[in-house]
């Protein structure tokens, strides 16, 4: 058997839902044992009793000689007012008190988990519209409504519990929604995105398993209370009516012979309390173990600036350069901010070629992540293209829709980034996660997709690529999960990879190894790499070209021994100065002063003006072109022919 086929056996396509491992760290609570284990008989009595007991239901009256008796050896708890036996009617009564919990929690739940995933995912317009809704249901006084519809059908436990799950639902939208909003943050969410992934299928496998504590507290609480409102309507005959036996009719009877017999109403009431506690105890229980095996590394938060970009409609179209892949062409991306739309890029154009590695450097703050995700079409936080085009093997993906966008991420596009531990969901095995990307992108079978996990796993040089995917990511290293995610990137064959600062999570000797990876991949896959990174040494070994980006434009482009022999703008002589691997002497670090302007408050002119030595007052006034300097080099400075070598 090879090392695929073993896998194929093993746990790859393991879902928490059905995971041995949580069903194992529920049984060792005793608590949830107890409680399961008394829900359980409960159900099986609403099922069994009325079947065995069928009299139960329809007695009007027992033998009237012994009513209100207590506990005896014929009636182990007692005899009611009408003489009937209370533990009988205890026993069948925990069918309708039962029916009326399930009615109403089938409806909160089958309107609450949707529409909370929807509103928390896809956020914006849909969120509000939600939002509001949810909460004028809310403010509804919902008993009244009860009553109201009971009065239209009267004595039907069904339309009041009906009734009373829609009223609640909102309660479950809102923590659904809630629990969505930070895990659409995470980084795997947009990973799964980039795989081209739908969202359907990312809020019902990524999403949805992460937001299951609180719905399960939520529902456990939920499904007490309408056990409570269950039981009251029944204590006030408005449904059960006698001789139907009904756990809150019970308490009834019981209140009504309060000062002759005291006893009727321990048996109701401690069925009714004893129930309410087992729901509410479960749930607790139930969201400890889940949580459990989650690796607190994963709640690492994606932070504003990784969703998704609204589609744009299409201009005239410019045509790429003849043996481009990617075409960016005057890139112009803005981010939604209290005070009104800022720039953040500001008319960008590059371009890389089939099978070619082009650098994007710059200080923190330039636009690199931006013009990254920009291409990608997964900008977050309120970030938008406000014009330009990103024409990528004949495509304008600035215009697709996300469907189309879908076809694109993943199988045609690969993206790796700069945290390859939140990058991985930890719910899942490496190999199911690595099965469903090659499954999505290719269309290959289940079992076909997990033998090609192994092997982009063994491509990846991981040591034991079965044991590899059988393991959950808080088990690798931070190297491991980079060689994962680089795996995973793989999953659909892209054309292009988008590497963003792949190393700078990793040790130094571990980035000398994820860099020499791509390196071999990527000939001999004959795939482009568009390498977002700070490193000038990582640029001058992995690349053949370097776009050098300030404040949201681009201030010089080039062939890298062009750009590193022969640089023109001010800002990358100044980037190649500070670099520490340009030093050979003790002498102190060259920096460069001040620090990139920020979006919205770029200086008119040229960007770089307030921290260039060249700076004159011709600096500060219209837009500064990019100026050709050679015939693949261009530089964005007045001054750029009078400024030469390294
Ligand atoms: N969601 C957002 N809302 C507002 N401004 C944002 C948002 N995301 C990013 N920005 C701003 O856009 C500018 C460019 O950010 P970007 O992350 O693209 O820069 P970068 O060069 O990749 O930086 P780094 O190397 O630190 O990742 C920064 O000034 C940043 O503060």
């Amino acid at each position: 058997m090879t090392v695929t086929e073993t896998v194929a056996d093993a746990e790859v396509s393991a879902s928490p839902a059905v995971n041995p491992r949580f069903v194992r760290r529920l049984m060792r609570r005793p608590l949830a044992v107890v409680c399961l284990a008394y829900l359980a008989i409960l159900v099986l009595i609403a099922v069994v009793a009325p079947m065995l007991m069928p009299h139960v239901g329809t007695d009007r009256a027992g033998d009237l000689g012994t009513a209100l008796h207590g506990p005896s050896a014929a009636h182990p708890l007692g005899v009611d007012s009408l003489g009937r036996d209370v533990l009988q009617r205890l026993l069948v009564g925990t069918r309708v008190t039962l029916v009326g919990v399930v009615e109403a929690m089938a409806v909160v739940l089958a309107l609450g988990i949707p529409i909370g995933l929807v509103a928390g995912y896809v956020g914006g317009k849909i969120d509000r519209a939600i939002t509001w809704l949810a909460d004028l249901v809310l403010s509804l006084p919902a008993i009244i409504l009860v009553i109201v519809v009971l009065s239209v059908f009267p004595q039907s436990v069904t339309a009041a519990m009906v009734t009373l799950g829609v009223l609640a639902a909102p309660g479950l939208v809102r923590v659904v929604r809630a629990a969505t909003l930070p895990v659409r943050e995470q980084l795997y969410v947009a990973a799964a995105r980039v795989s081209g992934m739908s969202r359907t299928y990312i809020i019902t496998r990524h999403v949805l398993p992460r937001v299951m504590g609180p719905i399960v507290v939520q529902a456990s609480l939920l499904a007490a209370a309408a056990l409570l409102v269950q039981t009251g309507l029944a204590f006030l005959s408005l449904i059960a009516a006698p001789p139907e036996p009904s756990w809150g009719g019970m308490v009834a009877d019981g209140v009504g012979a309060l000062f002759q017999q005291p006893w009727l109403i321990w048996p109701p009431g401690l069925a009714i309390a004893l129930t309410v506690l087992a729901f509410g105890l479960l749930g607790d229980a139930v969201r400890d173990a889940g949580t459990e095996g989650w690796s607190a590394k994963s709640a690492l938060p994606l932070g504003d600036k990784r969703r998704g970009a609204p589609k744009r409609a299409s201009a005239v179209v410019p045509a790429s350069t003849d043996d481009s892949l990617l075409s960016v062409r005057d890139l112009t991306v803005s981010y939604a901010t209290p005070t009104g739309p800022i720039r953040a890029i500001d008319g960008v154009t590059f371009d890389i070629a089939r099978g070619e590695t082009v650098g994007v450097v710059g200080e923190s703050g330039c636009g690199k992540t931006t013009t990254a995700l920009a291409v990608i079409a997964l900008l977050g936080g309120g970030g938008r293209i406000d014009s330009g085009h990103v024409l990528f093997d004949g495509r304008d993906l600035a215009a697709l829709s996300e469907s189309e966008l879908q076809a694109v991420r993943g199988s045609e596009i690969g993206y790796v980034s700069q945290e390859p531990m939140v990058a991985l969901d930890p719910a899942f095995r490496i190999g199911w996660q690595l099965a469903e990307a090659v499954r999505i992108n290719t269309g290959m079978s289940r079992a076909k997709a997990k033998r090609r996990a192994v092997e982009l796993l063994e491509q990846v040089q991981l040591p034991e690529p079965h044991l590899v995917a059988r393991r959950y990511p808080h088990e690798l290293s931070g190297g491991m999960a980079q060689r994962v995610v680089v795996a995973r990137a793989l999953a659909g064959e892209p054309k292009l990879l988008i590497a963003d600062e792949p190393t700078t999570a990793l040790d130094v000797t571990i980035q000398v190894e994820i860099l020499d990876l791509m390196r071999t991949l990527q000939r001999d896959r004959g795939m482009a790499i568009m390498l977002v990174t700070h490193d000038l040494g990582v640029v001058a070994d992995m690349c053949d070209r370097v776009v050098v980006m300030y404040a949201g434009q681009v201030a010089e482009r080039a062939g890298v021994k062009e750009l590193f022999g022969n640089p023109h703008h001010p800002y990358t002589r100044a980037l190649l100065a500070s670099n520490p691997h340009n030093q050979h002497s003790s002498a102190v670090l060259p920096t460069i002063p001040g620090a990139v302007p920020m979006p919205g408050s770029w200086p008119q002119g040229c960007h770089f003006q307030s921290r260039c030595a060249h700076a004159t007052d011709q600096c500060g006034s219209g837009n500064i072109p990019l100026l050709q300097i050679g015939a693949l080099h261009e530089a964005r400075c007045l001054y750029a022919h009078q400024i030469e070598g390294a």
